[in-house]
């Protein structure tokens, strides 16, 4: 009566089916052994009981989230002891069974189920406990999850799985005529009732007063409702059948030899695990030393391994670079796009290694060469494919590659291509001319005198200036054209794309040769030293004049020595004649040696003439080559030749030593004598020891020094500033007299002339040749006059040939003449007969040329 005072409880209790302790009829009433004995202590509390019909895998759910208060029907676990409260006093016990279609073989223990689809209700224990005995003995099975335990045992009947797993409390096995119980049990569990954790404690001891009561009590609901429910299904509450009880025994044998095994085994992996890492850590530690690229890519483009130059060149930081995906990479390094290319062709089942080389810029912007190789691999462990990439970085040995063919095709000491790499350019160039009938160029270019400086300067200065000419000769000429060096002093200038005209091109090109002979004749700074050089140069167009690469260096080596033999500083343009004249050039070359030996050489004497009254005062002596088969040959000729290979030396000394003894025969015989000139070549002036020998030669004979004049070029005082400066003061300093040749040829400035120890100045016969007429000609002769008086040197003019420049010339005040108006270089014979007569008269009547023997003395005043 108390209890009837009480406002009813409420309980919302999971209803579910599992025949025969929950079952849920057709017509939507409840039954079952569980659901009758909770009735029975509602009823005697006063419980309202609302049943929750539910499938088993709602069940936990919905009381974790409060929806219902009590389960009826619940296995014990751990895992679910953290988030639910059970009651003490166990109801029944359960365990786990595996049942079969009844035609199917039995299987006798779990190994057996290995392979097979086996029916579990999710989140039903047994199921999981079964999942985790077939993990720990390591049998793979297909576990098919369902909601009800219906629809696990119908999947058996319609054969869609071969085993289900369920309690063996749940009794559809024994009205399911296609199933049928294995030996396969396992995990005894009691099965009591369960709450949320913390919530209906006090229900849960009621229930337990009320267990605890009836189990002791044979006529209690609780022996009533086994019997109504359980016959059949547990023959003794308490005790499991024989058979179960040993299988029970040796399973959980088996489950404490298996932990044992697997703690065993765990160590095992474990320690392995570690040396496994260990072993990893040394092969990154390794691959990180190495100098490439090295990474893997799994299926999914994601890296698998990547060493530190794969994290620079890709600019990730090395802890974050595995697990980054390709487009990862490429996102942050575009320009790597092209490592990965091939990628998904090495995927493909049958692919092989790949291997390419790339040129790529790497993150800071560097340009690398990477020879990427790409293996496919398949380790023993994973099915889908890797790819290893390596990639070798031959940036280096590229760039040496690079050098030594730099190197096989280019001059070291000016870095111009060398022959090879000519060769080449003018056998490409030859092909377009040919195809596109265009017209090409070679320029062959050679320093003058270039030797000299070397001997004279030393090889470093030699050297220098060659680097030089190369600056220059490159500013020259257009991009696509080729300056190139022989070897030596020689260069070659190739042309491309001259007009298909070859008197076009021609034109061309010797507009080209004027501008280097122009550009290499100025002022040369080396190691402090001014210097001049210039270049003779020799042209062939192709393939006019030549069809061959060899060809058309061979002849434009010719036309280069014509020029040269043309006086230097000039180019010319190859003709077939020049051929024969370079034979002959190397005849005669052959033959002076002989020449000299045999003392071929004659020396004609060409008169000066005064201005008043014709008085002969001296002479130039000029050298002939005296031939047994060709007769005289000019010096214009052989005198280059000399030069080139120093023969000039001791010919130039026999002409002075024949001079400076007539000079004394004459002046032995007569007790006078004209001054005469002699020319020196630039070789004979950088010949250290020509200045000991003038001095022995005027020791020897005691000749008055100022009766030998030596005379040099113009272009000749260029070539060599600084030197030619100081020979010619110790010249000076000897007594003899100084004269500048060719003047108004060269480019000499007057500033630099006012530092020379000069005496006389000698006007180049080109310009006496245009005069009187040629105002060009008329400015130079007078400017040239009147510089020489002002800076007191006397003036000559060579060449005069008529009447009309003589006179014009005596108008400008020029003193001296020499010319075939006069007398061409006549025979020593010929000076005696036609001058010796009037020499004495003209000396010592003439104030100005008073005594030769002071002739030195006298300056010109005027
Ligand atoms: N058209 C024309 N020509 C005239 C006239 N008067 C003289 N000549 C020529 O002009 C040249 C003058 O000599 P150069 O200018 O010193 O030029 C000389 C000189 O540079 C060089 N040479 C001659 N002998 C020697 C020598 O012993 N040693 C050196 N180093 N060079 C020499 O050879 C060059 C040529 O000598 P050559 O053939 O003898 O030629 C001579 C002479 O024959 C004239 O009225 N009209």
């Amino acid at each position: 009566s108390d209890l009837n005072k009480e406002p009813k409880r409420s309980l919302r209790v999971a209803m579910f089916n599992a025949p025969p302790i929950m079952v849920v009829e057709q017509d939507g009433t409840n039954a079952g052994f569980m659901v009758e004995l909770l009735e029975t202590m509602a009823e005697k509390e006063g419980w309202n009981i609302e049943w929750v019909n539910l499938n088993w895998p709602e069940v936990i759910p919905k009381t974790l989230n409060h929806e219902l208060d009590l389960i009826p029907f619940i296995a014990y676990s751990e895992d679910r002891a953290q988030y639910l409260d059970y009651n003490e006093e166990g109801i029944l016990t359960g365990w786990g069974q595996v049942y079969v279609h009844k035609d199917a073989l039995v299987p006798q223990n779990i190994i057996a189920l290995s392979g097979k689809k086996i029916a579990v209700i999710k989140n039903e224990v047994y199921g999981i406990k079964l999942k985790n005995l077939c993990d720990l003995f390591i049998i793979e099975c297909d576990f098919v999850e369902f909601q009800t335990y219906k629809q696990a045992l119908g999947a058996i009947e319609s054969k869609e799985v071969a085993a289900a797993v369920t309690s063996n409390l749940v009794s559809y096995s024994h009205d399911n005529p296609y199933i049928k119980q294995t030996p396969i049990v396992f995990e005894p569990r009691k099965v009591l009732f369960a709450t949320a954790k913390n919530t209906n404690a006090d229900l849960l001891a009621t229930i337990d007063r009320y267990t605890k009561l009836w189990r002791f009590d044979g006529s209690s609901p609780y022996y009533q409702l086994k019997d109504k429910y359980l016959k059949g299904i547990i023959a003794e509450e308490s005790a499991f059948p024989a058979w179960l009880v040993y299988t029970l025994l040796i399973v959980i044998g088996l489950l404490f030899v298996a932990a044992l095994v697997a703690l065993l085994l765990k160590k095992q992996v474990k320690k392995q695990t570690q040396d496994l890492e260990d072993q990893s850590d040394k092969i990154r530690q390794i691959i990180n030393l190495v100098p490439h690229m090295i990474f893997a890519t799994n299926t999914n483009g994601k890296l698998i391994l990547a060493n530190r130059y794969a994290a620079d060149f890709f600019g990730i930081p090395m802890s974050e670079i595995e697990g980054c995906s390709q487009k990862d990479l490429i996102d942050h390094h575009p320009n790597s796009k092209n490592i990965f290319e091939d990628e998904s062709l090495l995927l493909r089942r049958d692919a092989h290694a790949i291997q390419k080389e790339i040129e790529i810029y790497n993150v800071d912007g560097s340009k690398v060469t990477l020879n990427i190789s790409k293996v496919p691999f398949i380790t023993r462990f994973s099915r889908t494919p890797s790819v290893v990439t390596v990639g070798v970085d031959i940036t280096d040995s590229k760039e040496y590659e690079r050098q030594i063919q730099h190197m096989a095709q280019h001059d070291s000491l000016t870095e111009l291509p060398n022959r090879l790499l000519l060769n080449d350019r003018i056998h490409q160039s030859l092909a377009l001319t040919k195809r596109y009938g265009h017209s090409g160029a070679v320029l062959f270019i050679d320093l003058d005198y270039f030797k000299t400086i070397n001997d004279s300067l030393g090889h470093m200065a030699g050297d220098t200036l060659l680097q030089k000419v190369a600056e220059r000769l490159q500013t020259i000429v257009r991009e696509g054209d080729t300056v190139s060096r022989l070897g030596g002093d020689e260069f070659i200038v190739q042309l491309n794309q001259l007009s298909g005209d070859p008197k076009k091109a021609e034109r061309v090109a010797c507009k080209i040769a004027e501008k280097i002979n122009f550009t290499l004749a100025q002022e040369y700074n080396v190691s402090g030293n001014k210097l001049f050089s210039t270049a003779s140069i020799g042209i062939v167009i192709y393939p006019r004049d030549a069809e061959n690469e060899e060809a058309i260096i061979q002849r434009a080596d010719t036309a280069m020595y014509y020029a040269k033999s043309m006086g230097r500083n000039r180019y010319a343009v190859f003709k077939k004649a020049m051929e024969k004249a370079v034979v002959r050039k190397h005849v005669l070359e052959k033959e002076l040696r002989k020449a000299l030996a045999e003392s071929r050489f004659i020396i004609r004497y060409q008169p000066q003439i005064t201005q008043d009254g014709n008085k002969f005062i001296g002479a130039e002596a000029l050298l002939r080559w005296s031939h047994p088969t060709e007769g005289i040959i000019s010096p214009a000729e052989f005198i280059p030749i000399a030069e080139e290979n120093h023969l000039i030396i001791p010919i130039g000394e026999w002409v002075l030593k024949q001079v400076c003894y007539q000079i004394k025969h004459w002046l032995e015989q007569h007790g006078y004598s004209p001054f005469i000139t002699v020319n020196l070549s630039v070789v004979q002036i950088r010949n250290s020891d020509l200045v000991s020998y003038i001095k022995k030669l005027l020791d020897q004979t005691k000749i008055p020094p100022q009766l030998l004049e030596l005379e040099v070029t113009e272009t000749v005082l260029l070539h060599e500033a600084r030197v030619s400066i100081d020979i010619l003061n110790e010249l000076k300093k000897l007594g003899v007299k100084l004269s500048i040749d060719d003047f108004g040829t060269g480019y000499s400035s007057l500033t630099y002339l006012k530092k020379l120890p000069l005496d006389k100045l000698k006007i180049d016969r080109s310009f006496v040749k245009d005069v009187p007429g040629d105002p060009d000609s008329e400015t130079i002769i007078r400017t040239v006059i009147g510089m020489s008086l002002d800076m007191g040197l006397e003036v000559i003019a060579e060449g005069v040939e008529t009447k009309e420049q003589l006179d014009y010339l005596i108008k400008e005040h020029c003193s001296l003449f020499q010319g075939f108006y006069f007398d061409p270089p006549i025979s020593l014979e010929q000076l005696e007969e036609k001058y010796f007569a009037n020499l004495h008269k003209s000396v010592t009547s003439n104030p100005k040329v008073v005594h030769l023997e002071n002739y030195s003395k006298r300056t010109n005043k005027k």
